[in-house]
């Protein structure tokens, strides 16, 4: 049965928890009383399950399901955990809590807000300890930090619990160890905030002069490095003390306004937003989503490549996912490997997914067999592999921008030193293409073929034993430009 979570409030960051638990196999309960709120948590969950699953090497579990219910207590029933995201107001989540704790006595509630600590939430509730902060950054289904930030109220075990579950969904929980108001995120980025609004007030520069300052220069180092890595690397070789040695000075220097708020008037609210107009006025809000939904594919993509920052988490959350779906998979009929989205640089001239794509779908369901039968990064760091010696491929079919690919692989044969696979890409139960291929396993050193070592056996003959008593696929041995049938 599935796992169910509550969401209290459908906003922009509900609705982008509420993708989140449900792309990762969670049902969901809402309750909000807007409205609008189902029509804009279907938009929110249309751009999610566009991007999100584009982040996965895994076949993704299926979609939990969503609910909207009248009442708080209908929403809360039978979740083990709560995500409360309603307006930044202390009184509204402190009435939002009482109604939450007198349905379901024991759940777990975290909160979204954006500043206030733990111990301020949890004033007047008779279970303070299940009250707790996990911070979100929008869009909370790409973004995977999510700051937990409990009071001495909270036990050990509710922490590590909140900390389990945001790890279940894919998130980065950091666990704030001090109380602060804002947290480590909305401490920085006020202090940034202020900063710009100070240069829109003076006139020092545009809403679009300070975003190009951002987003050409420093805003691609912090999404990777950080600060503190960043400037390491600043003091060149003598690193971070010459860093701070040719700096540090410049703390007294007039550079910031910080400790000074630009009064919070209607003539600033004017000029920030009238020029935000004209910076960005062209893009529908819906459409900015999807433009930065799939920058930040990209960029995770490539840090995931790395297996760095945000990329490492990435990568873990796909190893837990691979090991639950693995668990039930080897039941002898082919196995499901990999899920793939269809990227928009997947795309060639005639409007499709390009030929070399369909290799390299290949090529991941291939190296997710691999690592089920042990032949891993650790037996290839160990001076063996398996190298591929022929593949023919059969394009059946389209694939689009946007769909998913499943790779299935079956073992036509297998032995000692060889293993003759044939994979299906399907888009649903269609299928786009076949990809036949031999493998054959090699020393490394020797750069010769040799049997693979038995722990490597051991996993593949059950696999190819099982596989022997399936009826060979359609199109297997199959040459270019031969008849069918
Ligand atoms: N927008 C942002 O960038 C971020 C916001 N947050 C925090 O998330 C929380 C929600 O903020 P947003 O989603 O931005 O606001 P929002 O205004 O988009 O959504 C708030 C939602 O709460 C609903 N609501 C009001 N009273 C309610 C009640 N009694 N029961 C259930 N729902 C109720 C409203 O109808 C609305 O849909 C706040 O605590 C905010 O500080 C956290 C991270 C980022
Ligand atoms: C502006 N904000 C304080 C609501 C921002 C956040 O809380 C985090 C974010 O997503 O930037």
């Amino acid at each position: 049965m599935a796992r169910k979570a509550a969401i209290i409030g459908g906003g922009v960051i509900g609705g982008g928890w509420a993708a989140r638990f449900l792309l990762n196999g969670w049902d969901v309960g809402v309750f909000d009383p807007d409205p609008e709120a189902e029509r804009k948590i279907a938009a929110v969950l249309a751009n999610a399950r566009l991007a999100l699953p584009a982040l996965s090497d895994v076949p993704m579990p299926a979609e939990g399901k969503l609910t909207f219910h009248g009442t708080i207590g209908e929403a809360v029933d039978g979740a083990e955990y709560v995500q409360e995201s309603v307006s930044e107001r202390i009184e509204l989540k402190h009435k939002v809590y009482a109604q939450l704790q007198q349905a379901n006595p024991g759940v777990l509630i975290g909160s979204s807000t954006s500043g206030f600590k733990a111990s301020d939430l949890q004033k007047g509730s008779p279970a303070p300890e299940n009250i707790i902060v996990a911070h979100p950054f929008n869009p909370v289904y790409l973004l995977p930090l999510s700051e937990v930030s409990g009071s001495p109220k909270n036990t050990p075990a509710t922490v590590e619990k909140t900390v389990q579950i945001m790890k279940d969904i894919g998130m980065f929980p950091l666990v704030i160890r001090h109380e602060i108001d804002a947290f480590i995120g909305n401490r920085f980025l006020e202090a940034v905030w202020r900063e710009a609004l100070w240069m829109l007030k003076d006139g020092i520069a545009t809403t679009e002069e300070i975003d190009d300052a951002i987003r050409m220069g420093f805003g691609l180092r912090w999404g990777q490095m950080g600060l503190f890595e960043t400037y390491r690397i600043a003091g060149g070789e003598a690193g971070m003390r010459h860093f701070m040695a040719q700096f540090g000075p410049a703390l007294k220097w007039p550079w910031t306004k910080l400790m000074d708020v630009p009064e919070f008037n209607d003539e600033l609210v004017d000029l920030v937003a009238s020029q935000s107009d004209a910076q960005s006025g062209m893009y529908g809000i819906r459409e900015l989503e999807r433009i930065r939904d799939q920058n930040l594919v990209g960029f995770l993509r490539s840090l995931k490549e790395r297996n760095w920052g945000a990329g490492k988490v990435l990568r873990e959350h796909d190893e837990r996912r691979r090991a639950a779906f693995h668990a039930g998979t080897l039941d002898g009929t082919p196995l499901k490997m990999a899920e793939m989205q269809v990227l928009p640089g997947w795309i060639d001239y005639n409007g499709h997914m390009t030929e070399s794509r369909y290799l390299f779908c290949a090529s991941e369901v291939c190296d997710a067999f691999l690592r089920l039968i042990g032949a891993d990064m650790d037996y290839v760091a160990g001076g063996h592999s398996y190298y591929t010696a022929e593949t023919h491929i059969r394009h059946l079919d389209e694939a689009k921008l946007g769909e998913r690919i499943t790779g299935t692989l079956q073992v036509v044969k297998a032995d000692e030193k060889r293993i003759h696979t044939f994979i299906t890409l399907a888009v649903g139960d269609r299928p786009v293409a076949t990809v036949e291929q031999m493998m054959l396993h090699v020393d490394m050193k020797a750069g010769k073929a040799c049997p693979a070592a038995p722990e490597v056996l051991v996993l593949l003959n059950p696999i190819a034993t099982a596989h022997a008593g399936l009826p060979v696929p359609e199109g297997t041995g199959r040459a270019v430009g031969q008849k069918k049938g």
